[in-house]
């Protein structure tokens, strides 16, 4: 078996050309206290577990775990509330790392990229593998900034449990509420920890209230803190009357006392915690019919007898079933509370076979996988991360991969260690696996084992869900992604050096686009320059650092601009006819039809056919006029911006027998243009949630600053010292902000924003606009 396995030690001369990249970028959080560059750190990592002392038995069970004892578990969390210190503490204490990491230091294990590093932000999300008491864990360590909420709903979509951070001093803050919504979307049972204990106010009772009020969540409070801020030392285990101490010299946390709380020495905290034990059982009875039956029978007469496993029981289906949160604190920080943290996550969070996934019987133990990330290495190739969730991975497996329709060959399997893989002969189902030599697989793949293994799967999909799924095709039923891909909001052009790298600058963009799917590329049809379009303004400036690092590319960035859509405000009737001979054959196409708004929002034209149109010209035609539809739909009247929230009917169409399908599209969709051209038309412009946290001295100019800046103000919350403006504000005007805000509040104020909706710019905004357009063209 031995020569099966072999371990890649990654030192970090390699990362800088291995992986990821390193790029300069701005933090939006406000605060310069990381603006200190570090070179990255050396660091030793300890031979995996297992893999010392010829323990083969344990070498076994590190490959294969029952599924059972798998947990695939997220952190999520706001950004800064902690995420990369509680993963790093985490490995720490599984024994992975004989270091503790810290990002403030630059050397952390999962913030591996040399920017994540230099920079203490989480770009990228990495996997990482490691074993808690014989559980096996597998743990994805999420951004928290919102550009990259792809990245987070994306790997939401292959665990099966997840840890939300909190800052304990601030409690729910806005990105929180972004990746608990994604969460629900996923249904995926979380518990929670309130990190930052020792923070000077933090406050565990202002935190759970948050919990309760902003993510109408139920909190179960598995335990108390021991002291909050300077003065917190420990927990106490409200399941089991057990007071946790850290040793207060101790510099890792490693070691800490557990003892029973007694009345002798504890007699305040005792009470308190029997107050709180029999609240928690009430709760858990409340939600569980099972056990209600236990507490209500052998227990009614005094709850202090109930023991604990029958307690953890209950709070395991009560997390499972997402009726309430278990909440447990900590400082990450100052290592304390975390290896409590990692008993719960084995404990409370699901293992994979606890959740029913409706398509396993369609494989009926074939391979199915999600491919949900794929980095680029520059030695080994895409590596491609991938869910299993039927079936075995194995090297040299050739797999079919659905949304390609191609069949490729994995060379090798790799346990993801952070940067240590493990090459491994087989992975089973339950597992997050690491694949190399995949070359066209992207992010978001459904991978199997053979295109008739897919087709015997979507046959029994298809008598399965016959109603259900009646509009797609036999393979699309199969697909897992599900993860929907926002519309980016900016968008601005790329040039490379000279015209020669062009197509460096293409197959970099091509590699980039299938790790990251929220990146868009397209071409300016007027220019024939290359658009980049992303997610933000942190998004864009981190692809241009990326080529530059990892493909050596230097390249030119045209001004970033808003995406701005556009839509019509009436209805509009109109004809077109297109008759052109080319050689000696004839092509004439004949349409009318009608544009209208619709009254649900839809990016994409809605389609309709008047029963006038021929049943049997519709058969031979249907796609080019739609793609003719959705081509004149791509670039608006106004601004050359896509139309959305139209409708489109096609009163009569006669096409000359002989006549071309392209020039079928083309006819459409000069229809189209015209009657877009002859409605009112309205220019639709993104409209962001904002969320500033700021001091109360520079609250003012803040708000002044805002109105400037066409901003709405729904809120103004106050949080521990701070206050908290909630907003809404157009995205064009919020271009650069972090450093006006920065300069407005000496750089005590964070914020946070999000896309809220297109909305309708005002007469005379939009008349601005189009101006400085015109003007500008
Ligand atoms: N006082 C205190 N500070 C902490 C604690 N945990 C983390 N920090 C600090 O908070 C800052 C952010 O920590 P990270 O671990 O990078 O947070 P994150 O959530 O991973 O951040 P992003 O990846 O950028 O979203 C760093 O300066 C940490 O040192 C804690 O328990 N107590």
């Amino acid at each position: 078996m031995f020569t099966n396995l072999r371990i890649f030690a990654v030192n970090h001369q390699k990362i800088s050309s291995l992986h990821i990249n390193t790029m300069c970028c701005c933090k939006i959080r406000l605060s310069l206290k990381r603006s200190k560059l570090h070179e990255p750190v050396g660091r030793k990592y300890s031979s995996l577990p297992g893999l010392i002392g010829n323990d083969i038995k344990s070498l076994h069970s590190i490959i294969n775990p029952p599924m059972a004892k798998i947990r695939n578990i997220g952190i999520m969390a706001h950004i800064d509330a902690g995420k990369t210190t509680t993963t790093e503490r985490i490995l720490y204490y599984s024994g992975y790392t004989r270091s503790l990491g810290d990002v403030d230091d630059g050397d952390t294990v999962t913030d591996f990229m040399a920017q994540e590093r230099e920079r203490g932000i989480t770009i990228q999300s990495a996997a990482v593998t490691f074993d808690w008491k014989g559980y096996r864990v597998n743990l994805i360590d999420t951004p928290g900034h919102v550009d990259f909420t792809l990245e987070v709903e994306r790997c939401l979509r292959v665990l099966d449990g997840a840890v939300a951070v909190f800052d304990a001093s601030a409690g729910v803050e806005a990105q929180t509420l972004t990746v608990w919504r994604q969460a629900d979307k996923h249904k995926i049972p979380r518990i929670c920890f309130l990190n930052k204990m020792d923070k000077t106010g933090a406050s565990f009772n202002y935190a759970v209230e948050s919990i309760r009020e902003k993510l109408k969540a139920k909190p179960l409070l598995l335990q108390l803190p021991i002291g909050e801020g300077k003065t917190f030392k420990g927990v106490v285990d409200v399941v089991s009357k057990e007071k946790l101490l850290w040793e207060v010299n101790s510099d890792d946390g490693k070691d800490f006392e557990r003892k029973p709380l007694l009345d002798v020495s504890d007699p305040e905290l005792l009470k308190e915690t029997i107050e709180a034990r029999s609240a928690l059982i009430e709760q858990v009875a409340d939600l569980d019919d099972e056990f209600a039956d236990l507490v209500l029978g052998e227990f009614s007469e005094n709850f202090d007898l109930l023991p604990a496993e029958k307690l953890q029981t209950a709070i395991h289906r009560v997390t499972l079933a997402q009726t309430a949160v278990p909440v447990l604190c900590g400082s990450a920080l100052k290592n304390k509370g975390v290896q409590p943290l990692l008993d719960a996550i084995t404990m409370y969070l699901p293992s994979p076979e606890e959740h029913k996934y409706e398509f396993l019987p369609w494989y009926k133990g074939d391979l199915c996988a999600l491919a949900f990330k794929v980095l680029h290495d520059r030695q080994r190739g895409p590596l491609v991360f991938m869910r299993i969730y039927s079936g075995t991975l194995k090297p040299q497996l050739t797999i079919h991969n659905i949304n390609g329709n191609c069949t490729e060959r994995i060379s090798r399997l790799l346990l993801p260690f952070a940067d240590q893989h493990v090459e491994i002969p087989s992975l089973t189902a339950g597992n997050i696996a690491l694949t190399v030599g995949l070359k066209h697989t992207a992010t978001g793949d459904t991978i199997v084992l053979s295109k008739s293994s897919a087709l015997a799967a979507a046959r029994r999909a298809g008598r399965e869900g016959e109603k259900k799924h009646r509009q797609n095709s036999e393979t699309e039923r199969l697909l897992l992604a599900g993860v929907e891909i926002p519309e980016p909001v900016f968008f601005c052009t790329i040039e490379p050096p000279s015209v020669a790298k062009q197509p460096d600058l293409d197959h970099a963009l091509k590699c980039l686009q299938r790790e990251d799917p929220s990146l868009k590329v397209r071409l300016d049809p007027d220019s024939g320059q290359t658009i980049l379009c992303g997610m933000g303004e942190l998004h864009i400036e981190i692809i241009h650092d990326r080529i530059k690092r990892e493909y050596g590319l230097e390249t030119y960035l045209g001004p970033l601009q808003v995406a701005y859509r556009e839509t019509i405000l009436n209805s509009v009737r109109t004809t077109d006819t297109l008759d052109r001979t080319l050689g000696d054959k004839r092509h004439l196409v004949s349409v009318e039809l009608e544009v209208r708004p619709t009254e649900a929002p839809s990016v994409v034209p809605v389609i309709e056919y008047a029963p006038g149109v021929s049943e049997d010209l519709l058969k031979v035609s249907q796609e080019a006029v739609e793609n003719g539809i959705h081509s004149a739909c791509l670039q608006g009247p106004l601004l050359g911006s896509p139309v959305q929230d139209v409708a489109i009917t096609l009163h009569s169409l006669m096409i000359y027998p002989g006549t071309s399908t392209t020039m079928v599209s083309a006819c459409l969709s000069r229809c189209v243009q015209k009657a877009l051209k002859k409605a009112d038309r309205q220019v639709l412009e993104p409209l962001m949630n904002l969320e500033v946290t700021v001091t109360r001295d520079h609250l003012s100019p803040v708000l002044a600053d805002l109105a400037q800046r066409r901003g709405n103000i729904q809120e103004i919350q106050t949080r521990q010292d701070n206050r908290v403006v909630i907003g809404f504000v157009p995205l064009a005007e919020i271009m650069g902000y972090s450093t006006v805000l920065r300069t407005l509040t000496s750089g005590s104020a964070t914020f946070a924003l999000e896309l809220s909706s297109y909305q309708a710019m005002s007469p005379q905004d939009q008349s601005t606009l189009l101006i400085q357009r015109r003007g500008s063209t």
